[in-house]
């Protein structure tokens, strides 16, 4: 455990109120809707012409090529699966799972429970409102300057796991069954994430634990992202341009509404929804450890005008104290250069969010001298 004169972490208590992973306070978006459907402030709206969105459901050739893993022929050893798990983080850093034996009722129970808190009024989900010393909780995260461009979207984030980091004040208690249901849906991504992890190991030559037993600790942190409808969908952004800090990430989507666009042969491709699908993406972390062969893909989420759209997204992630750079044997040559220097997890996660979200911005801090 880090020193308590350390500035506060997702796991560590806090011992003085630090300015870490505090966002500055911003309006809550699903209240700017509400009080007027027809108005987006001009801190949401996209200056750059290249940015802005098309519209959400724009056809683009390359969403159908986005790979698609039957994780119960991984679990079969299926060695063409694990093949395609190769390529599919090598050349996309992203792909659908299917098969993933999450039951259907865990995936709807997360989803009826999170809409059931977006729908209470602000006053009761303030209850569980982000505190300025702390990264959990009901608000926004990232935002480090009253100049930004702000993200068109609110959200929950809670640490699960390890259950010793959980922090039950920022759990809703209304609706009542919001703990039974994020427990269940956690559980069981647990379960698919640690398996999903091993799969990464053996692509990456290792022992089929080995990449876990390097965590020390899986964390595991589940995010709702609440996107409002918004009248100018192509002038917003839901999230901005992002890598994750993850080890891998886990996304839950709504079945009929695409927001979800990841960066491809420089467009923007968008992430059809498969219904009982999860998508899963490499997150810094791995694109570190295997010095740039796996890619944590720059991803963006938009808006729509005609309804809210939720996500779900599970990071597992290292403990703070590991010290993340290339393995070795992934360093392809010893002429090759080695991408990445050594972080400190904590520090790494903690000056992510020091930044606003801006791209690739979190691994270029962490590439040795080009
Ligand atoms: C390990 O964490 C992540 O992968 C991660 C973190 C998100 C968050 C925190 C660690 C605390 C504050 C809340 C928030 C959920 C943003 C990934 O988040 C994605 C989302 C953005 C944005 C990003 O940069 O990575
Ligand atoms: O909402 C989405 O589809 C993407 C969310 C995301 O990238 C994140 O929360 O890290
Ligand atoms: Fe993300």
């Amino acid at each position: 455990m880090g020193s308590y004169t350390d500035v506060a972490l997702i796991h560590e208590e806090v011992a003085v109120a630090p300015t870490f992973g505090s966002s500055l306070p911003v309006p809550n978006v699903q209240e700017i809707v509400k009080s007027d459907p027809l108005h987006v402030p001009e801190r949401y709206l996209i200056k750059n012409q290249e940015d802005m969105p098309k519209d959400a459901d724009h056809t683009c050739n390359l969403s159908s090529e986005i790979p698609t893993i039957d994780f119960s022929l991984l679990s079969r050893g299926h060695k063409e699966e694990l093949t395609k798990l190769d390529l599919a983080c090598k050349e996309w850093g992203f792909f659908q799972m299917v098969n993933h034996g999450v039951a259907t009722e865990v995936l709807q129970g997360m989803k009826d429970a999170a809409a059931k808190f977006f729908e209470l009024p602000v006053e009761e989900k303030n209850k569980v409102a982000m505190t300025s010393d702390d990264i959990q909780g009901y608000g926004h995260a990232y935002v480090v300057s009253e100049e930004q461009i702000l993200d068109w979207s609110d959200l929950l984030f809670l640490i699960v796991y390890p259950s010793q980091y959980r922090k039950l004040k920022f759990w809703p208690t209304t609706p009542e069954e919001y703990k039974e249901a994020i427990e269940a849906y956690s559980i069981e991504v647990k379960r698919v994430g640690e398996e999903l992890i091993r799969y990464i190991s053996l692509i990456m030559g290792m022992e089929k634990d080995a990449l876990l037993a390097l965590h020390q600790e899986l964390v595991q942190g589940v995010l709702v992202n609440y996107y409002p409808p918004c009248c100018m969908p192509d002038k917003v952004l839901g999230k901005s341009p992002h890598s994750d800090t993850s080890t891998i990430t886990i996304l839950m989507q709504e079945d009929n509404v695409t927001g979800l666009q990841i960066r491809k042969e420089g467009e923007w491709v968008p992430v059809k929804p498969i219904p009982n699908a999860l998508v899963v993406n490499v997150g810094d972390v791995v694109e570190i450890w295997s010095n740039g062969k796996y890619k944590s893909i720059e991803h963006r989420a938009v808006t729509t005008e005609s309804r809210a759209r939720l996500s779900y997204a599970t990071f597992l992630f290292p403990h703070d104290d590991v010290e993340v750079e290339p393995f070795d044997h992934m360093v392809e040559s010893p002429g090759s250069l080695r991408m990445y220097k050594k972080v400190r997890y904590g520090d790494y996660l903690r000056q992510s969010l020091k930044r606003k979200m801006e791209g690739k911005a979190h691994t270029d801090a962490a590439k040795t001298a080009s």
